[in-house]
């Protein structure tokens, strides 16, 4: 993606490899900040502050945050307590501990000398195929879009809704449902978002129109609650959203409000697509409702809300009555049935066992 004509990924080793640069999300779409993570404590805040977000980024932070960590202490101890806490920053994105299971695999064979640079090279790696993979997937998507216009008669746009952000900013780079969205509007295909907004840390909002607007996609922000109708007046072609944690069966857990809009899609018989790189894939889950951990967050993100004042100033403002409680949760789960198909960097799958283990042979038969 490019930032202001600039490419760049939203995580990166910084120039004297010292530390890992991020861009802090907490801030945009108001300010463009970028912040140096330099230890295994910055690198677990930064994920659990939602400065970095997004279940493929949040994995490769986590990649970086074991480095960060081994790279003062290489025991087995430190690379136990790096897991530990890096593990216990967020609970629902799978990628996280994909991300964590990849380095133990690759760390704890090794002599302890030889632990910090691997790691480094290790997560940095992690990004590397994060980026091919997201790729991959932008294409395989872009088949649907271009297949979805034809449907259409080549006539007006093409109209696609997303939900959260599953976009550059939750990835290393391309996004996972928006990268087909980039390909596409690269390809001259006239395509327009309807952006959720995503409560109530307005992720659609804020970041999925701020980077759609910096790729120049036409896009439209809409309240979380506006799908439905404009999908009753034919104004949806298609939805497109990415998760957190699929099962092996593809149940899909997504950021809350998912399961709406997937509800809403099936009664108008809108397709209701999910992207979605290999590492989001939990294979020792059968049924995501039960089984798929739910993040519960504070209340205080949906009695408060941050924007930019007339004057410029960024302010937060309570806009529940005091004393009233808040729950917070802040994914829900979309069952398998109203999944039309699974976009993955290796092809495109119904949300079906069967589909998933064509696709991805070398796990028939592993539970995990
Ligand atoms: C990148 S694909 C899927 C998601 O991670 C995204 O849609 C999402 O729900 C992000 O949630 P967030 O709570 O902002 O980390």
């Amino acid at each position: 993606m490019k930032v202001q004509g600039r490419p760049m990924r939203t995580i990166w080793l910084e120039p004297d490899g010292q530390a890992v640069g991020i861009i802090d999300q907490t801030r945009l779409p108001h300010a463009f900040v970028t912040a140096r993570l330099g230890t295994l404590e910055e690198a677990a805040h930064a994920i659990r502050a939602m400065r970095v977000r997004g279940a493929p980024l949040i994995g490769a932070t986590a990649a970086y945050g074991v480095w960060l960590a081994l790279r003062e202490d290489a025991s087995d101890a430190a690379l136990a307590r790096a897991r530990e806490v890096l593990g216990a920053t967020r609970p629902t994105a799978v990628n996280l501990h994909w991300a964590l299971e990849q380095m133990r695999q690759l760390l704890e064979p090794l002599p302890v000398s030889e632990r910090p640079s691997a790691a480094k090279q290790r997560a940095a790696e992690l990004c590397d195929e994060d980026v091919a993979i997201n790729r991959a997937m932008g294409g395989h998507g872009l088949k649907l879009l271009e297949a979805a216009w034809e449907r259409k008669g080549r006539q007006g746009r093409l109209e696609v809704l997303t939900h959260c952000n599953a976009g550059w900013l939750a990835t290393v780079d391309w996004g996972t449902a928006l990268s087909p969205i980039y390909l596409a509007h690269d390809a001259g295909l006239p395509v327009h978002v309807w952006v959720d907004e995503t409560r109530p840390r307005n992720q659609g909002a804020g970041l999925t129109a701020w980077e759609l607007g910096q790729h120049g996609v036409p896009h439209t922000v809409i309240a979380d609650n506006v799908g439905g109708h404009l999908m009753q007046h034919g104004q949806v072609d298609l939805c497109l959203v990415g998760t957190d944690r699929t099962t092996a069966h593809g149940d899909v857990a997504n950021k809350i409000g998912t399961y709406l809009k997937a509800l809403a899609a099936k009664d108008n018989g809108v397709p209701f697509y999910v992207a979605l790189p290999s590492p989001t894939i939990d294979w020792s889950l059968r049924d995501g409702v039960r089984e798929i951990p739910i993040e519960q967050r504070d209340g205080t993100e949906l009695s408060d809300v941050t924007g930019r004042l007339a004057s410029g100033e960024v302010a937060t403002v309570r806009v529940t009555p005091e004393g009233s409680a808040s729950a917070n949760y802040a994914f829900d789960v979309t069952p398998a049935r109203l999944v039309t198909a699974l976009i993955t960097e290796r092809g495109v799958c119904p949300a079906t066992e069967e589909g998933l283990r064509s696709l991805f042979p070398e796990r028939a038969g592993r539970a995990s």
